[in-house]
């Protein structure tokens, strides 16, 4: 189907779920979206079997979940399709020591991020077809979506069609992860890669931890209480996000008072002013040209002590120590919780 925008969107009703009758999927991984893929396609009626070593620390939930654990070489042996949901920074020796040994002709190598393909670090064979199905979504959120019925946005891309049937058994896919529900764009790998990459770093992840961090230090350095300074700068950015998922930042604009609009639409540019433009753009280049793609392949080879430490400085830092302990009195926690929150609520009278 074709939108206004004149990209393809592809639903439910587009798909041809055939394509994967008969059809074994190996998922590769059972983290945050191996185990929310391997679930969802099970309970679509797709054969399933999950690859993890034989020490995985994720074996144990994917076989009291009911699926069928086996070595990834095992799994790709038996696979018609194989799901590479292992860590990006892991695939390539995967690839080389379970998939390519086992790949058959005509297999489909399917991707949820091309991290891989785009960077050159897996180079497939010509005899099969490569493919992504990538949620525009945490792992965890593909699974809760699917089992609520409303599936998760996701992309569309096809790298390589060596059986002529590769975007009709992607959109298979597509649809037996849930995605199809909601919509299927179609793009590109290195659309994919980079706009994805640009997105964590720039703005989802890294933007918006440093915006929270650096507002909530600005007034505890002013001498506001480190509670005040949480609620404002953290607590609150789900429930204003919350409206613009719901309706754009429209419906943020409408439901915050006049003061907050004439306030954000004055000063916002003052704080994402021209310089964080630059800055983005910067970081934009070093995604596309694989600067950022060398710097993390480095790391890794290197025992990640860059990733480590900040790592940990990002669970020392104040705001966290301050968020667990509201976090507790909150009504909203789980009820197991809830003689914690208790204890927690006569603790801080005690000391008021
Ligand atoms: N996280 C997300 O929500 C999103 C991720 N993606 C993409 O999905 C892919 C998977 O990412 P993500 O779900 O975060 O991955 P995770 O870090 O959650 O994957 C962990 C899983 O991989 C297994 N694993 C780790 N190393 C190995 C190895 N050497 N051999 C075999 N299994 C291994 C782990 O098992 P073990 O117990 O053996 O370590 C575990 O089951 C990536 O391409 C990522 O970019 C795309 C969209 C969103
Ligand atoms: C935003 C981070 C992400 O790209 C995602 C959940 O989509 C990831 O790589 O985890
Ligand atoms: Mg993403
Ligand atoms: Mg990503």
């Amino acid at each position: 189907m074709t939108d206004e925008f004149n990209t393809e969107i592809y639903y439910d009703d587009d798909v041809d779920e055939s394509y994967l009758a008969n059809t074994t999927v190996a998922v590769l991984g059972y983290g945050s979206q191996g185990h929310a893929h391997a679930l969802n396609l099970h309970e679509s009626g797709v054969d399933v079997i999950v690859g993890l070593r034989e020490d995985s620390s994720s074996r144990a939930a994917a076989q009291e979940d009911g699926l069928t654990v086996e070595t990834p070489e095992e799994a790709c042996a038996q696979a018609d399709v194989i799901s590479v949901l292992v860590p990006d920074t892991v695939q390539p020796t995967v690839y080389e020591n379970a998939i390519e040994p086992n790949l058959e002709e005509g297999n489909t190598l399917q991707f949820a991020h091309g991290f891989n393909i785009h960077y050159n670090q897996i180079q497939p064979p010509e005899h099969v077809d490569v493919t992504m199905i990538a949620p525009k979504s945490p792992g965890h959120l593909v699974r809760r979506n699917y089992e609520s019925d409303e599936g998760t946005p996701g992309l569309l891309a096809i790298y390589q069609d060596y059986t002529g049937d590769a975007k009709e058994r992607a959109l298979a896919y597509g649809k037996g992860i849930g995605c199809t529900r909601a919509g299927v764009v179609e793009t590109t790998f290195r659309e994919e890669t980079e706009t994805d990459i640009f997105g964590e770093q720039a703005v989802l992840c890294g933007g918006i931890a440093e915006l929270i961090k650096v507002g909530y230090e600005t007034l505890v350095d002013a001498g506001y209480s480190p509670e005040m300074a949480y609620f404002e700068c953290m607590n609150e950015m789900k429930l204003i996000v919350d409206l613009m998922y719901e309706g754009g930042l429209g419906a943020m604009w409408d439901s915050v008072s006049d003061t907050a609009e004439y306030g954000g639409l004055t000063r916002g540019d003052d704080v994402i002013d021209d310089h964080v433009r630059e800055n983005m753009e910067e970081v934009l280049e070093q995604v596309q040209n694989g600067e950022f793609a060398t710097e993390w392949i480095a790391e890794n080879q290197a025992n990640r002590p860059v990733y480590t430490q900040l790592n940990q400085a990002e669970k020392d830092h104040e705001i966290e120590e301050v968020g667990e302990r509201l976090r507790a009195l909150f009504a909203w926690e789980e009820s197991e919780q809830e003689t914690e929150s208790d204890d927690e609520r006569t603790r801080v009278k005690a000391n008021e």
